[in-house]
């Protein structure tokens, strides 16, 4: 048996209009939200409540009276989803995996209360009669662009961020399409609000915000039964998940099963800034305990109650995830590790890099965006990569990342060893400079980076010694870029390029004014959260921000459209310079190194190309023929928030 998204199954069983039915009860009534879900044996239950069908196959269902079918415009974008969506050749069979099998018919009441399908106030009156709305909704009908100015201007009434996210999630639970159309056509304004540093506040105050739950939550209690939990989640056809375990929240250290949202998060802008489909994403946390003492004593908590699991404990239960979810959603999907601590998040890239298409947001995205800034700033530094010299605060997922990619660049462009071009690469961590003396005490990830120096203990004193042209802040710790470590960089640079990457701004190592401030406007400045433009003597200066935002939504959309089955450093390299490429005179002319978010679906659409390219010349891409645009094949992938009409 083949698995269909609601929409296609519909579609292809050619059922329209809506209609009636007899409920549990027998009372005749308007067919609502009926679900009906397959047990391993083939037979139908009701998952809603509002209707029941017994003992059907999928013929009886087939058979069954006609539902409210969406009317999908024809565009290459529908084919593609819908093409995605069916294609699960990879997956189990139905019976392997004894998922339930689940339609959705939505009208009257439920409809309304059906995020994916709810229009509110814009139901047309011809679909107020058809669908069972009339009396459900006051007269007015509005346009989908009067909902997006009404809701943008509520939430501008907020003057708490936290009081816009809560509204923003709302939103997104009640009306998908309105929450999408908002977020895409206002980013610049909302990315803040979903994504950090608010998102940040979010997971330290979820358990008391939490009102509906989103994602999915996978914890120690689901040991042995992960494959069941995964059935219970309504879409059966996912292409990307985002996963967190919670232990390395931002800069905000281990916030537990309240990390959820940054799965949602991070799930959200895939759609909204890279098109992946809605429908297509899961956001998960594994819920392994925690060792926040003050979360543990919280009594609105929301996960298990206990220390953190590790070892083979922990171990177990990842690879039943990993196992699960390959098993039911096939080679093709995308796994996104995210925000898990360092001692994990290596050795998982490591270990599954090989069996699955994953990808660590923290270590690649990061690099990758990074990498793109870096090229774009040579406008303004001069010089190759090769005649810079880096240094880190912060030696761990996102600073041995980046490090890794540069060096690994440099080598691709000089032709000499990786080893070679590592040593232009210094980094700090909290012991100090990371020194070849210091090699046997060092994590794996850190001894590439264990240079012949003698040893430093603070910042200040590296970039004195160092001389770095590049100062990349990746420790976790505001306010760690001093005034004297800003005038030290631009007492030896013309033009210091200074990345205060650590989220939430509250842990940005500086932030904007400083940077332009301390180094009398001269700093090419960007950073993981954003800041507003900086007036300095008279002039404007307008940070960009450096977050891996850009990189993962297209990338991701690259190894979707392409249907690649692995994840490979060039796919990384291409992904930067395709966002490099996107940055236009006018950016620079700004002093900017990366390009307004306003324009990001056409730069995902970029990136996606450029990976996709990559995945085909590197024989990882399983679609074929491999479209001749592949820019325009992306863009014709997206997801679009705009209503549609329902016959
Ligand atoms: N802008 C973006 O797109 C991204 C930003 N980030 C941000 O980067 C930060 C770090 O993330 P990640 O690399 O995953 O975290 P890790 O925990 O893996 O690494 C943190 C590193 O910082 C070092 N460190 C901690 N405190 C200090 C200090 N006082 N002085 C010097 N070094 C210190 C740690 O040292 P030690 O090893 O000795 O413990 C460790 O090497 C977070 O704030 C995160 O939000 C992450 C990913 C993307
Ligand atoms: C942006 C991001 O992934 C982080 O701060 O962890
Ligand atoms: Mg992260």
């Amino acid at each position: 048996m083949i698995s269909l998204n609601r929409t296609t199954f519909l579609t292809q069983m050619g059922v329209s209009g809506a209609c009636s039915t007899s409920s549990a009860t027998g009372r005749r009534h308007p067919v609502s939200l009926k679900v009906v879900s397959m047990d391993s044996n083939g037979r139908a239950g009701d998952r809603s409540g509002s209707v029941v069908v017994e003992n059907s196959t999928m013929n009886e269902i087939a058979k069954a009276p006609s539902p409210v079918v969406e009317v999908e415009p024809k565009s290459t974008a529908s084919s593609w989803a819908q093409d995605a969506y069916v294609d699960d050749s990879a997956a189990a069979t139905e019976e392997q995996i004894m998922t339930p099998w689940s339609v959705s018919v939505a009208s009257g009441y439920n409809l309304l209360r059906d995020p994916r399908h709810n229009k509110g106030l814009a139901f047309t009156e011809k679909e107020r009669d058809a669908h069972y709305l009339r009396g459900l909704l006051p007269p007015a009908v509005v346009a989908q662009n009067l909902q997006v100015k009404k809701m943008l201007h509520n939430i501008r009434q907020y003057q708490v961020p936290l009081q816009k996210y809560m509204a923003m999630m709302d939103l997104q639970e009640r009306n998908e399409k309105l929450f999408y159309n908002l977020l895409i056509n206002h980013v610049e304004e909302l990315l803040p609000v979903v994504y950090t540093p608010t998102v940040g506040e979010a997971c330290q105050k979820y358990g008391s915000i939490f009102r509906q739950p989103q994602g999915l939550y996978i914890s120690l209690k689901e040991k042995g039964r992960i494959l069941e939990v995964l059935r219970n989640w309504p879409e059966k056809n996912i292409q990307v998940i985002v996963v967190t375990d919670g232990e390395r929240i931002l800069g905000l250290g281990d916030l537990g099963c309240q990390g959820m949202g940054i799965p949602v998060g991070k799930l959200s802008l895939y759609t909204a800034l890279g098109g992946v489909f809605p429908s297509a994403c899961l956001p998960v946390t594994i819920d392994v305990g925690t060792n926040n003492e003050e979360l543990l004593n919280d009594e609105f908590y929301i996960g298990l109650r206990q220390k953190r699991a590790t070892g083979q404990e922990y171990a177990e239960l990842i690879d039943e995830f990993m196992t699960a979810v390959k098993q039911c959603y096939g080679e093709k999907l995308l796994i996104q590790f995210e925000d898990f601590a360092n001692h994990n998040a290596f050795d998982l890239l490591a270990k599954y890099g090989a069996t699955h298409l994953v990808f660590n947001d923290d270590i690649q995205g990061t690099a990758s965006v990074v990498l793109a800034g870096l090229i774009a700033a040579l406008k303004f530094v001069g010089g190759s990569l090769a005649d810079h010299r880096f240094l880190f605060l912060g030696a761990g997922e996102a600073g041995t990342g980046i490090a890794e990619l540069i060096a690994l660049e440099i080598s691709k462009q000089t032709n000499a060893p990786l080893e070679e071009t590592r040593k232009n690469i210094w980094l700090v961590d909290s012991k100090g400079l990371i020194v070849s003396s210091r090699k046997d005490t060092l994590q794996h990830f850190k001894k590439p980076w264990a240079h012949e120096h003698k040893p430093i203990r603070k910042l200040i004193d590296a970039v004195k010694e160092i001389k770095p042209t590049v100062l990349i802040g990746t420790s976790g710790v505001g306010r760690t870029f001093t005034k004297e470590v800003v005038e030290t960089m631009a007492s030896i640079n013309e033009k210091p390029i200074i990345l205060s990457l650590s989220n939430p701004t509250s842990q940005s190592e500086c932030t904007a004014e400083e940077a332009y401030k301390w180094s009398q406007g001269r700093a090419i400045f960007a950073s993981g959260s954003p800041f507003d433009p900086v007036n300095y003597k008279g002039k404007t200066f307008v940070p960009g921000q450096a977050n891996n935002a850009y990189i993962f939504p297209g990338l991701g959309l690259g190894l979707i459209m392409s249907g690649t089955i692995r994840v490979h450093d060039d796919m990384l390299l291409a992904a930067s310079e395709a966002l490099a490429s996107q940055v236009t005179q006018d950016d620079y002319n700004k002093g900017l190194i990366y390009p307004p978010f306003t324009n990001i679906r056409k730069i995902s659409a970029h990136i996606a190309a450029s990976v996709a390219a990559k995945a085909y010349e590197l024989g990882l891409a399983t679609r074929h023929p491999q479209p001749k645009d592949l820019v325009k094949y992306a863009e014709s992938c997206m997801y679009s928030p705009s209503y549609q009409n329902y016959r």
